[in-house]
């Protein structure tokens, strides 16, 4: 969220912001409500003083006087009762406006419309070259019995999957060793519940806007988050953190739940894209500083490229052009892996940082070392998600004879195997 103060001394800047990131806003109502807002509340301190240096006046006055003086203040009264409930209306229309103000993009973001105008900035890795007719991801696990579709689409509903055998313990190995790496890196690691409040979707920015994306439990006044970046960045929420305790680093675990609302017929068959999903969540909060966000970032970033170099997955890293990056960021990156069915790199991991458009939502604060308070930054970047991530995994390590290579580093969390499969 922007401060209003920001929006009305800088307007042509959030203008811009929208223009770019092509978010319709309407910022002449966003202002129309701010004036009226600003004299009612004049309006209101103006009666209560009036009200005040009145209610004085009446125990001097003489009995005579005094039904008049009462009858008066009793007037200013009901003038203030009747400006208060729409005084408090504008103020919860004006939040709910604010709440989809876009972030000021960084400069050094491309400018551009959607995914395609995305900038790749870094390629890793050799793609496969099979002296084989290589499988897809689907044709992999059914050969495997590694995974099963059609009858627990009957059960659970589209973009439905049960993982079986070996492959429930390879998602187990993946994010055991991203926790693992999180943790050797001073993560503190937090499994979260994917319950969620709604003010804890609104923290982060998937509310108002991305309302048909969220799963709502109507009973309990609950929702499924998408992400534990969700239940993360309520934590603290209201919190004035002192800054020694900076940065706060978690690796958070969860089941991930979406709607996918908008995506019909698109990744329909095998990994790609369900409705519930694991994944391992990288989410900072740091000091109100840009250069130590852009720190951050390039940490979260490169830990998740560890993570995919270890899995041994061929990958690009692209810059998320403003049109692409989302209401509230700052700058993004994604890493995306290679999947040879596609002939493609798909995306596996978003990295972005948000300065304190977040915080601003949830009220997350620190005292700095010169006493002032100020709102803290944020960032956050997926560890590992599956199974998403097994689909260019199964992929890329597919042998001829049907079975998976397991890369170096991940031997050791499925008992020393070299292969996965018969
Ligand atoms: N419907 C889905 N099915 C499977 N995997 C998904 C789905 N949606 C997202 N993911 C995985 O989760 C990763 C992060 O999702 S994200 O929306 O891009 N970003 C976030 O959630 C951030 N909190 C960073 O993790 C994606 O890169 C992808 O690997």
């Amino acid at each position: 969220m922007l401060d209003i103060k920001f929006i009305r001394e800088n307007l042509d800047t959030v203008k811009n912001a929208a223009k770019v990131k092509n978010i319709d806003f309407n910022f002449d109502l966003l202002l129309d409500l701010d004036r009226d807002i600003t004299e009612l509340k004049g309006k209101v301190q103006e009666l209560q003083e009036k009200r005040n240096s009145h209610s004085k006046k009446i125990p001097k006055a003489s009995a005579e006087e005094r039904p008049a003086l009462i009858e008066e203040g009793r007037a200013i009264g009901t003038e203030l009762d009747a400006i208060k409930p729409s005084l408090t209306e504008k103020e919860l229309e004006l939040r709910n406006l604010l709440l989809q103000a876009p972030m000021i993009p960084s400069p050094d973001a491309p400018i551009g419309n959607d995914e395609n105008d995305n900038v790749e900035v870094k390629k890793h890795g050799e793609l496969p070259q099979f002296n084989f007719k290589p499988l897809d991801h689907v044709e992999i696990l059914e050969k495997q019995n590694w995974a099963e579709f059609e009858k627990i689409a009957a059960v659970s509903g589209s973009r439905s999957y049960s993982l079986r055998n070996d492959m429930v313990l390879l998602e187990m190995a993946m994010h055991r060793y991203a926790l693992e790496k999180l943790q050797s890196k001073g993560f503190t690691l937090v499994s979260t519940p994917s319950l969620a409040r709604e003010e804890a979707l609104v923290g982060t920015g998937h509310f108002p806007t991305g309302r048909d994306q969220v799963y709502y439990l109507p009973e309990d006044d609950l929702y499924l988050s998408g992400t534990a970046e969700v239940q993360l960045n309520s934590l603290h929420s209201k919190d004035i953190l002192s800054e020694d305790k900076l940065p706060i680093l978690y690796a958070g675990y969860s089941p991930c739940f979406r709607r996918e609302a908008g995506s019909y017929g698109r990744d329909v068959r095998g990994l790609i894209r369900v409705h519930q999903f694991m994944k391992v969540e990288q989410y900072v909060i740091c000091k109100n500083s840009p250069e130590e966000s852009n720190k951050w970032h390039k940490i979260l970033l490169e830990t998740s490229e560890e993570i995919v170099q270890d899995f041994e997955l061929p990958y690009r890293i692209v810059e998320c052009c403003t049109g692409d990056m989302g209401t509230g960021k700052v700058r993004m990156y994604d890493i995306e892996c290679w999947v040879p069915s596609e002939q493609k790199y798909r995306e596996t991991h978003s990295c972005s940082q948000l300065h304190d458009w977040q915080s601003r939502r949830t009220n997350t604060r620190y005292r700095d070392n010169d006493g002032k308070v100020q709102f803290v930054h944020t960032l956050n970047n997926t560890a590992v998600a599956t199974p998403r991530t097994l689909v260019p995994f199964l992929e890329c390590h597919q042998q001829e004879d049907g079975r998976v290579r397991i890369p170096e580093k991940l031997r050791p969390y499925l008992g020393g195997a070299e292969f996965l499969g018969k």
